[in-house]
């Protein structure tokens, strides 16, 4: 029998340093995350980084948490229940990391007889440190205590024509009532490393603004060239003068070179340009959560009008938008009846 599993990032079990720091450890412990060598993983996460990144985080958690819990625990909750009844096939969730494992899903999949499973990590993107990190947990946790199921997994979706025309509405909505001048794709940012050694070529990905435009295999896996992709099927899609868009990448830790521009320069520099009037949207998450609830909607809203702006809006994620849920279950339905992934 089949069914599915929706698997999202996760949150801590409460907004206090406490909750936060066992979080951060399975978070940040992970290979695909920090990618250096266990050792020096575990001096950097575990003799660094928890020192004090709990209590910081702790508190940016505050800023955002809801009386129902974790914006992103319940955000996923309530799109679980809407994808529930958009099919009969059994539907559960996962968090790669925290409360409601990956195994839990299965766990509850299996219980209702499935032994056919679509994983869908809830990420339009690929990147080691998000949907690679999903897919290997899964498939190692059937391994070793579902041997009987089957996982297939759906590919990430920036491209599919359905979804960017539920992201192009979606933008489209929120900006009836709002006039800008200028809106900034802000994706999640990942050390420029992951993107060479996600590059199965080995060679093509260079990072040098030509690579990620140039037509190669390598895309299957490059986060970076997928970004730009969504940010222009998402112009084009919205008829936008390519002035008025750009992409940009936030979140960074110290330390390795990440992707650029980052997000927090580009608030300055576009309110130095004359930008006065920005919209901002992060395509990189599906549902919203501390770096788009806290780091964009809130600081980022203080950093540009304080640069020089004077209106800023941040257009949410899909999060549990109808038009989002009947998609996902036409996806799901596609699968359940010839076997086939949507592209
Ligand atoms: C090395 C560090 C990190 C990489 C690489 C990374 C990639 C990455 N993350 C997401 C999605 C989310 N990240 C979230 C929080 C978050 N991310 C990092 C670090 C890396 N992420 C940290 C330390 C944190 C925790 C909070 C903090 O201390 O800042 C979240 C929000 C979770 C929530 O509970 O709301 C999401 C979602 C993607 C998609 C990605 C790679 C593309
Ligand atoms: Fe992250
Ligand atoms: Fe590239």
């Amino acid at each position: 029998m089949k069914g599915v599993l929706l698997v999202n990032l996760g949150s801590p079990d409460s907004p206090t340093p406490k909750d936060v720091k066992p979080y951060l450890d399975e978070f940040l412990m992970d290979g695909r995350v920090i990618d250096a060598p266990k050792w020096l993983r575990t001096i950097l996460v575990r003799g660094i980084i928890l020192q004090t990144r709990p209590k910081k985080s702790a508190a940016a958690y505050q800023k955002i948490w809801w009386d129902s819990g974790s914006p992103l625990i319940v955000i996923s909750e309530r799109f679980l229940k809407k994808v529930r009844s958009q099919t009969e096939l059994p539907v559960a969730l996962g968090m790669r990391y925290g409360s409601g494992s990956i195994e839990e899903g299965l766990e509850q999949l299996r219980a209702q007889g499935v032994d056919e499973v679509l994983l869908v990590p809830l990420y339009p993107h690929y990147a080691m440190s998000s949907y690679e990190t999903v897919v290997v947990d899964a498939l190692e946790v059937q391994a070793q205590k579902f041997p009987d199921m089957q996982i297939t997994t759906l590919p990430a979706f920036y491209r599919n024509p359905g979804y960017v025309k539920v992201l192009s509405d979606s933008i489209k909505d929120h900006l009836k009532d709002f006039e800008y001048d200028h809106i900034l794709f802000s994706y999640h940012g990942i050390p420029e490393r992951h993107i060479r050694k996600s590059d199965p070529t080995r060679f093509h990905c260079k990072i040098d603004g030509k690579c990620c435009s140039t037509n190669s295999v390598a895309h299957h896996t490059c986060y970076r060239h997928q970004c730009y992709d969504t940010t222009a099927l998402i112009t084009e899609a919205l008829g936008l003068p390519e002035d008025k868009v750009s992409s940009s990448f936030q979140s960074r830790l110290a330390g390795d070179p990440w992707l650029k521009p980052y997000t927090d320069y580009e608030f300055k520099r576009l309110a130095e340009e004359g930008k006065t009037r920005l919209a901002v949207i992060t395509p990189a998450f599906v549902s919203d959560c501390l770096e788009t609830l806290e780091e964009i909607a809130m600081e980022g809203k203080e950093d540009f009008l304080e640069a020089g702006g004077t209106a800023y809006m941040h257009i949410p994620c899909l999060n549990d938008r109808d038009d989002w849920v009947a998609l996902m279950g036409q996806w799901i339905d596609q699968w359940e009846k010839t076997g086939s992934l949507p592209v």
